[in-house]
């Protein structure tokens, strides 16, 4: 039987939104772009950057399952990861600790004191330069840091810029994020980063993957673990052990997860 109304539950980190499911018993059609397009619709629908499943699985507390606003399955999404794990605890799936499956593999988070969310990323193999583009990481989801000059971020058309590197020659097939990086002036300061994202395809007030990556790129620029970056919509902090081969490991991102307001919609 077809339901004529959806209960959902929204979700915000660091202003990176997400519509969010319970899905534990794999009602939702992953497959119905339509529907997941017209649920993060801003003026036709809950309005979101993305849609997430929470779902049962049957080793670890839950399954992430992330849509961009386009309506199609994303790769890893490291603020909607945060989330989720709120979500999870809302729900009384966990306690202050998870093990979760997420496109990507396993991840662990734990929710601390403060409510902030710890959540381990993947491991990263390696960065890129990429010719007269930036340096181009893999962190779950593909990013490319640009380094700009200081005070050129708040002035920048990120929609424009972005979107013109996302659909170059080099990255039109399978696209790409972009993130525009200010290196801090004084060291107790923090990597200032705005964020052009796939699948949103505009400009998102944050990507958690994206700060990972950036946090990544930076310590090749003199930043040390823990890392802290701010991005429109509030500051996260990103840990990590940098290999002598060039990989980084026990790579942690940490941040809020807020529950801002549930509802149902009628289908
Ligand atoms: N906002 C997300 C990234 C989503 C990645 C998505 N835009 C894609 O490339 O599929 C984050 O916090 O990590």
């Amino acid at each position: 039987m077809t339901p004529t109304t959806l209960t959902f539950h929204k979700y915000q980190g660091t202003g990176n939104d997400f519509v969010m499911l319970d899905d534990r018993n794999r009602q939702f059609d992953e497959h119905d772009s339509r529907l997941v397009r017209h649920l993060c619709d801003r003026h036709l629908g809950i309005g979101a950057d993305g849609l997430i499943l929470l779902r049962s699985h049957p080793e670890y507390d839950f399954e992430m399952v992330y849509f961009n606003a386009d309506g199609f399955l994303g790769s890893m999404c490291g603020n909607g990861s945060r989330c989720t794990v709120a979500f999870a605890h809302y729900l009384g799936v966990i306690q202050e600790k998870a093990t979760f499956q997420a496109t990507d593999g396993l991840h662990e988070a734990h929710i601390d004191a403060d409510g902030l969310v710890h959540l381990r990323m993947q491991d990263v193999h390696g960065q890129q330069d990429v010719e007269g583009h930036g340096v181009f990481l893999d962190t779950g989801s593909p990013h490319l840091i640009r380094f700009m000059p200081t005070s050129s971020l708040v002035d920048l058309n990120v929609f424009a810029e972005g979107r013109a590197i996302r659909y170059s020659e080099l990255f039109r097939d399978k696209g790409t994020n972009v993130n525009f990086v200010e290196t801090p002036v004084a060291a107790d300061q923090p990597w200032q980063v705005r964020t052009y994202e796939r699948g949103v395809e505009d400009e998102t007030m944050s990507c958690g993957t994206g700060v990972t990556a950036v946090a990544l790129a930076a310590s090749r620029r003199g930043a040390v673990s823990p890392v802290h970056l701010r991005t429109r919509g509030g500051d996260l902090r990103v840990s990590f052990d940098a290999r002598p081969d060039g990989s980084f490991t026990s790579v942690y991102l940490t941040g809020p997860a807020v529950r801002v307001f549930g509802g149902a919609i009628a289908l």
